[in-house]
């Protein structure tokens, strides 16, 4: 039987001290159009990398396949010591468990306490046989923790439905952390919410990256919030990596090109 893990994070980095996640060359095609065309990415412990590019460059596409859930047609993409593109079938429960995932909506089961919302993240390494005879004690103090972290431990008896976006979204990030995950994939995780709920959002992702060890991969379509809340941006631009660099050294000017066809990228405001 699974036992709860200890609340402090993982090694961040695998055996030999390479990236939690390593791709190279990757690419992605459904049926014979390609979505993905070369595409090379690392993310380490302790950064979080920004990834921008217009609508249909990509983003989740790359997601997805860091989790087995898109067809890699090319090239390598290691996660977490987790060979994707060669796993098999069985395999891809142990890649999922390693991965948190967090996304726009919050996917969170409304009428459930915000407690066994987070408790659910540990299903993803249990199995669904240890829903058997409710959840283990370790694992209710190790979700406390991370609603803790997340600041949010007193909604923890609230129904999940009853929380604002922000606080939904944080509860689906204790969820993400309570699977003990190697990386976290924030696929428009802000994107629902309002600036300052948005800039507080990020932060706390940038947080559990920089002070856990966990590194967090996060789209975005606002550039603004990319180059206040990351530490790396990786661009794309229909299906390749047109821009890549640490976010000190790139300027607003620079990302344009990834959105010269497209809508304006962005600002970090509604009005
Ligand atoms: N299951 C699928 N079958 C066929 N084409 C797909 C599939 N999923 C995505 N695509 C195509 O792949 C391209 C990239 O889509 P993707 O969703 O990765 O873009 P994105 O950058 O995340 O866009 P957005 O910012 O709008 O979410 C698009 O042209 C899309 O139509």
């Amino acid at each position: 039987m699974t036992s709860a893990r200890t609340a402090s994070a993982r090694s961040a980095t695998t055996a030999d001290g390479s990236p939690v996640v390593l791709v190279r060359d990757l690419k992605v095609a459904y049926g014979d159009t390609p979505v993905l065309d070369g595409v090379d990415l690392d993310l380490a412990a302790g950064e979080t990398v920004a990834l921008l590019g217009a609508s249909g460059s990509g983003k989740s596409t790359l997601m997805k396949a860091l989790t087995g859930f898109a067809p890699i047609t090319g090239g390598t993409a290691h996660v977490a010591g987790h060979d994707v593109p060669n796993l098999a079938r069985g395999e891809l429960r142990h890649l999922r468990a390693d991965v948190g995932q967090v996304f726009q909506q919050f996917n969170l089961v409304p009428r459930l306490s915000v407690l066994t919302n987070v408790l659910t993240g540990a299903l993803h390494a249990a199995g669904p046989i240890n829903l058997v005879g409710g959840f283990r004690s370790e694992h209710r103090r190790l979700a406390m923790h991370y609603l803790d972290r997340v600041g949010i431990a007193h909604k923890a008896t609230d129904q999940a439905r009853t929380l604002s976006g922000g606080q939904q979204q944080r509860v689906a990030i204790a969820r993400a952390l309570m699977q003990q995950p190697r990386v976290i994939l924030a696929d428009e995780p802000v994107a629902s919410l309002d600036p300052r709920l948005a800039d507080e959002v990020l932060e706390l992702l940038r947080g559990i990256a920089r002070d856990d060890g966990i590194p967090v991969l996060v789209s975005l379509h606002v550039l603004p919030l990319a180059l206040t809340h990351s530490d790396r941006i990786v661009g794309l631009r229909n299906g390749q990596v047109l821009v890549t660099g640490r976010t000190t050294a790139l300027r607003r000017e620079d990302l344009s090109v990834l959105y010269d066809d497209a809508e304006e990228a962005g600002d970090d405001s509604d009005d």
